[in-house]
This record gives C-alpha cells, structure tokens and sequence, in this order.
C-alpha cells in the first residue's frame, strides 16, 4: 500500500480522537499536533503542513457540527476534507478523446519512468485501448530492451531502434508507423538522461514540436519528498507538462512530501506508482487516496448521510426557538422521532468506521422503531386541536383516542407521558445545551 506509514500515523490520531472522553480545546490541539508530526516525518513541506493544520485546528474548534453528527466525527470528516484538498480535490482522469491519442512521457534518469510507460500501457490495454509504445530514449539503448521484455509477452508492440542517435526522428517515425496502424493510444517514451540537464530539455522540445501530443506525462521519483516541487515546476515550465505520475510510492517514507509538493504546483497527478510489477500503477483519485490512507471504512458513505442531514435541517434554528419558548406540541415531537430514526442507517455507517464504533444501545434504535409505529397510529386518532394543544387531553379523550387506533389507554398515556418529558426538558434548557441535546436527540438519545 502507498504510504503506509503515515496512514498509520494519521490513523493513530484519529483513533486517539475518538477514544478520548470529551472533545476540548485541548484535545483537539493534540490530534492536530500529532497530524503535524504525521506529515513532517513524510517530508511534506513545514509550510504546507502549519497551513494545513492551522486551518484544521481553526475549523475543529470553531464549526458546530450539524444535527445528527458528533464532534468527533466533523473533526474527522474536516481532516479528511483538508487532507483531500490538500491533494488536489477532484481525481482528474487520464482522457482519451481522440484516436490516436499521442502522450509524451518525460522525466529524469531513474524516475521510473520507463517502468510507468509500460505499466500505463498496459493499464490502458487492460481499458480497450490498442497501444502503441515509442522509445526515443537514444542515451540508454537498454530502455527499448527493458520496454520490449515488459511489453512483449502483453501482445503491445515497441517501436525503437537501440542503434538509431537522433531522438526526434525516432519519435516522429514511431508516431507515424502507429498512426498507419491505426492504434488508439501512442505513449512515447523520452530519454531520462543527457549530457547536461539542458540538453534533455531542448530534447524534450524539439520531440513534443515534432509529434504533437495531446498530453505531456511527467514522471517523479515519490522517494525524493518535498524536492518534487523544484523538479515538477522546472519540467512545467519548460514543458505544458498535462499530468504527473508520481512512482515508488510503495514503502517510500517520503511519498507523502512527493505528493503534496506536487499537488502544490497545480498539476494534476493523474496516476501512481505503487511497486515494481507492471500492474502497480493506481489511477490517483484525491478522495479515495485520503480515505483508504486514513484507514477509515466507509468514509464516502459517511459523508454522503451527514451530506443528506445538512440538507435535512431536522432541527432548525427556529424549531429550537419555538422549544424554547415552550411551544413544542405533539407534532414536533413525531418529527423529531421520525428523525431520530433516520439516524438508523448512519450509525450503521459510524461503527463500520474502525475506532469510531459508536456507543448507542441497539435496542434504542429498534424499540424506538417499533414505538414510533405505535405513535404514529395513536396520533392518526387525534383531531388536530389534540396534536397541536396535548394539553387539552383529557381521559374521556384518552379513551376516544385508544378505542379509535385499537390501542390502549395506558399506550396513549405513554405517548403523552413521553411528550410531557420532552416539553418539561426543552422548558429546562439553555439553547446551548438544547442545540447539543438534539444532536442526541437526533441520534435516538432519549432512550424512546
Ligand atoms: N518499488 C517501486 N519501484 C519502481 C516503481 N516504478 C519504477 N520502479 C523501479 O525504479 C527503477 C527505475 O525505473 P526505470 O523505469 O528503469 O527508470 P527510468 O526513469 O526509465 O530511467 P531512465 O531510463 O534511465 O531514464 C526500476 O528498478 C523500477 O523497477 C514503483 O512504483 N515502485
């Protein structure tokens, strides 16, 4: 796995997050503290990572988390929103449009960069795609004898000549011999080395003046770190450089320096390296990057329920309000039943989450369930004037209302029991601590 080591370190702290108590100030500052020092040991750049936890920090300790969500997972889900961003955000896929789609790959001696002409080949072969490979490297005879020995055995052809001194006449040969015939995707291999970096560089020029590629592939070494920034702003300034592949993620300890250092400059890392065989290369999607290396299950999912929730509003700033000023009738407590129910898939989703298994007794959810029901039904008997005005509930009412749902008398009392201790509760609250009830409220907390 790419990065594993700082995934364990970031996995830590949030492990360490959510096994704490209460969510303070102080602890807060630890988990931040202890992502900082994840980062730093990745060789990510000191600014990068003080920027990054500034903004955590800032965010953890100033937003309120909506209905429904805990702290500890809005700071979980906050730490994985800046990390994303961190990385570039959207996953920005290798296209093909056009047929032959040519790709230039370029890139430093020893980068990996003949590996990943071959791996990505493949991967695209893998996709539909007929393929088509080009060696201009002429200062390394051995690359098309190492791109021939990884590609052969895969039916994808190798166009080079090891004997063959100008690069630019092989690229153009090679492009045309695909073009007639009629391949989808032309990857052209550049030469790593030169006499002097200059050289490579004017090298590169004249190969991409010649065969015009749709896209300029730049290939990093992950193992460098934070130096990736120097090189990837050098290439692009020579070159419009389309995408990057960054290598050897797998067991680098500075892979995450790399990548960060690479995001920064603003290219988009289209895929990355993750071992030596031809099939480990990974599309690099920013999102999905962040949730397998934070090691948290289904992060996706939970997003997309706290998503839904924010949209849900269920316990509004006017609701809270109105409670306050003891207005809370039997049609509000339904619906904030009704919302505690919802709740059911997402704590499914929170203990699929490793160290976030959640504390909520089982039984609250299903008997809550089961009551509901009943509620529902008792309430379907009452005129309007009993739902908005409970209190004008007396038993001949009682009686009506038990007969008319095939309930009984003593299930309507409980409903009315419920209301009643919901109402006195609300009348005892602060709005700080209203707001923070419904948050369990939400969750089923009242034991229903
Ligand atoms: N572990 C690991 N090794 C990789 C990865 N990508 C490439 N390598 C290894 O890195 C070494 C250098 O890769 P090459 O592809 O030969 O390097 P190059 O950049 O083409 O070098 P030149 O042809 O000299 O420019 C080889 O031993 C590869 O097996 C990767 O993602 N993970």
């Amino acid at each position: 796995m790419a990065l594993e080591k700082l995934g364990k370190a970031l996995n830590n702290a949030l492990r360490k997050l959510a096994r704490s108590g209460t969510v303070d100030e102080a602890t807060i500052k630890e988990v931040v503290r202890d992502i900082q020092r994840a980062l730093l040991q990745a060789d990510v750049n000191v600014k990068l990572v003080l920027q990054l936890t500034k903004t955590i920090q800032k965010r953890a300790l100033e937003e309120e988390p909506p209905a429904g969500v805990s702290r500890k997972e809005h700071i979980i889900k906050i730490v994985y929103e800046e990390l994303t961003k961190f990385l570039g955000t959207e996953a920005k896929p290798l296209e093909i449009k056009e047929k032959p789609t040519v790709l230039l790959t370029v890139g430093i001696q020893g980068s990996g960069k003949t590996t990943s002409v071959a791996k990505l080949a493949r991967h695209l072969q893998k996709r539909g795609y007929k393929v088509g490979v080009v060696c201009s490297d002429t200062w390394r005879p051995g690359a098309y004898h190492q791109l021939r020995q990884l590609l052969d055995s895969y039916g994808i052809e190798v166009f080079g000549d090891p004997n063959e001194k100008d690069a630019v006449k092989l690229a153009r040969e090679g492009v045309e011999h695909f073009r007639e015939k009629g391949v989808d995707v032309i990857i052209v291999d550049s030469a790593g080395r030169h006499k002097e970096e200059k050289g490579l560089i004017e090298e590169m020029k004249q190969i991409s003046e010649a065969i015009k590629p749709h896209e300029v592939i730049l290939v990093i070494d992950g193992t460098i770190g934070q130096q990736a920034y120097n090189q990837a702003l050098a290439f692009k300034e020579a070159t419009p450089i389309g995408s990057i592949i960054v290598t050897k993620l797998d067991g680098s300890a500075k892979g995450g320096g790399a990548l960060s250092a690479v995001a920064a400059t603003g290219a988009p890392i289209k895929f990355i390296g993750v071992g030596e065989r031809i099939d480990d290369l990974e599309p690099f999607d920013p999102k999905r990057f962040v949730s397998r290396l934070l090691g948290l299950g289904d992060i996706q999912g939970l997003l997309e329920k706290i998503e839904e929730l924010q949209k849900q509003q269920e316990f509004k700033e006017e609701d809270v309000e109105k409670f306050l000023k003891g207005k809370f009738n039997l049609k509000d407590m339904y619906a904030q039943l009704e919302a505690m129910q919802k709740m059911g898939p997402l704590k499914q989703i929170l203990q699929m989450i490793p160290g976030l298994g959640y504390s909520l007794p089982d039984e609250a959810i299903r008997v809550g369930e089961e009551k509901l029901k009943r509620y529902r039904v008792i309430m379907d008997s009452m005129t309007e004037e009993e739902l908005e005005h409970p209190e004008i509930i007396n038993y001949s009412r009682i009686k009506r209302i038990a007969r008319g749902s095939g309930t009984s008398t003593s299930e309507v009392r409980e409903l009315l029991n419920q209301y009643n201790q919901m109402k006195k509760m609300f009348k005892s609250m602060n709005k700080r601590k209203l707001a923070k009830m419904a948050k369990k409220f939400n969750l089923g907390g009242f034991g229903v």
